[in-house]
């Protein structure tokens, strides 16, 4: 079955002023929805980031895969490795967290791809996508509240209104949490850190744990910690966090802080790709992989990944960055096919107000999306919000993300120093 065409379109959506250890989110996230079009009419959907070094391949690679089999991913990977090179070396300087850059922009596209043509092989075969991935060993997948300090939208017009409001305080983030935890059911929690004072995000955990007994805790500074304070951080919360996500930066220093706490410690910032994994395994820096089909090679390839942590003894959950409903479907067929699948996962999806999607937003119920029995990922694209969304690109001054740069905004002297505490 051919592909007659795809289609690649650029979108911003709002997001909320979400701090982190790089500075603040930007009042728009950026986001490519996929169409790959099949010569029976049916359209596969995929969803990625949408900056500028990712955006220009999955551009230039959409004409080069009309004529291509939907079911050549192999194909597909050719083409886009003969095109990298006409772009820039293959490697591209994009955060996918604040410090933390995916170094293959082929990766990259590939994984977005992949999940465009999976999703219009299933639909042409009438199955759900799970069924290509070796079927469903969990109908519904858990998410995690996924909790920000943050400023209120009045910081600056160009954000929206948000119903979360300010949360700068341990008080305000025990708010957010509950919040949050009302309207979808999240069963574990969250917190990312790295913003203030450490022995006040750590008193916030501690906040959390009073006010949610029954929900495993995670704290992720975004490597913004040094190794004394890693250490000082992993001897308040001892026995209250279910893992301790990126305290501290590098393969050798999360290995040291491990074999001085003995703490499970997770990653989705020293461990991206596959090399790094092997020097994780080597030094036992990491316990628990935090994978990402965005930019581990797409669905079959985190497939690969599980099975690796597996074999070698390692916990596995899932990373986010900000994103739609393509994504979090893609993810949820994903965990839903994987046996090794040890923490709920994470989304930044409750922080997005718009979505693509008919019927608007997927639903996360007692914390967990559903798999259903529809074809494909399940979803139908909206062409009227794709417009919208994609005008919102068109006039929206943000080509790259850069929370750094949004922080210098406010705070002019703002610079990004790794580890800040
Ligand atoms: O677990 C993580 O490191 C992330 O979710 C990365 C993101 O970039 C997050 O820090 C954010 O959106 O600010
Ligand atoms: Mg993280």
């Amino acid at each position: 079955m051919k592909i007659s065409a795809v289609r690649v379109t650029p979108i911003a959506i709002k997001d909320p002023a979400l701090l982190n250890a790089a500075g603040v989110h930007e009042p728009f996230g950026l986001r490519s929805i996929i169409e790959v079009v099949g010569a029976n009419g049916m359209v596969g959907l995929g969803e990625t980031y949408g900056d500028a070094p990712v955006l220009g391949l999955l551009t230039r690679a959409a004409p080069s895969l009309v004529g291509l089999s939907a079911f050549d991913v192999n194909g597909m990977l050719a083409r886009l490795k003969a095109l990298a090179p006409q772009v820039s070396t293959g490697h591209v300087e994009m955060e996918l967290a604040p410090g933390s850059l995916a170094s293959n922009l082929v990766t990259s596209a590939f994984s977005a791809f992949e999940v465009a043509f999976m999703d219009l092989q299933a639909r042409t075969l009438g199955i759900p996508l799970v069924e290509l991935l070796g079927g469903a060993v969990r109908d519904k997948v858990s998410y995690s509240a996924y909790l920000f300090y943050k400023w209120d939208a009045s910081v600056d017009p160009e954000y929206a209104p948000d119903p979360y409001g300010e949360a700068v305080n341990a008080a305000q983030i025990v708010q957010q949490a509950r919040k949050m935890i009302d309207q979808y059911g999240f069963e574990s929690i969250k917190l990312k850190a790295g913003v203030f004072d450490p022995m006040e995000e750590a008193d916030a955990i501690l906040a959390l744990k009073a006010a949610f007994p029954n929900q495993p805790l995670r704290i992720d500074p975004n490597s913004n910690w040094s190794m004394a304070t890693s250490l000082k951080v992993a001897d308040k919360l001892r026995g209250s966090l279910e893992y301790y996500e990126d305290p501290t930066p590098t393969l050798e220093g999360m290995a040291e802080l491990h074999k001085a706490t003995g703490m499970p410690l997770a990653s989705n910032m020293v461990v991206t790709n596959w090399a790094e994994l092997k020097r994780s395994i080597e030094l036992n820096s990491v316990q628990i992989l935090l994978s990402d089909h965005h930019f581990w090679g797409g669905l079959r390839a985190t497939q690969a990944l599980a099975q690796t942590c597996q074999t070698f003894g390692l916990g596995l959950s899932m990373h986010s960055n900000s994103h739609l409903g393509i994504s979090l479907m893609a993810m949820t067929h994903l965990a839903a096919s994987v046996q090794h699948l040890s923490y709920a996962c994470d989304t930044h999806y409750p922080w997005q107000s718009d979505e693509v999607l008919v019927g608007g937003k997927v639903p996360i119920v007692d914390g967990c999306v559903h798999l259903t029995n529809k074809p494909g990922l399940g979803v139908e694209l909206d062409q009227d919000k794709l417009t919208e969304l994609h005008e919102a690109f068109k006039v929206c001054r943000i080509r790259t993300r850069n929370d750094v740069a949004q922080m210098q905004r406010y705070r002019p002297e703002w610079k990004q120093v790794k580890p800040r505490f």
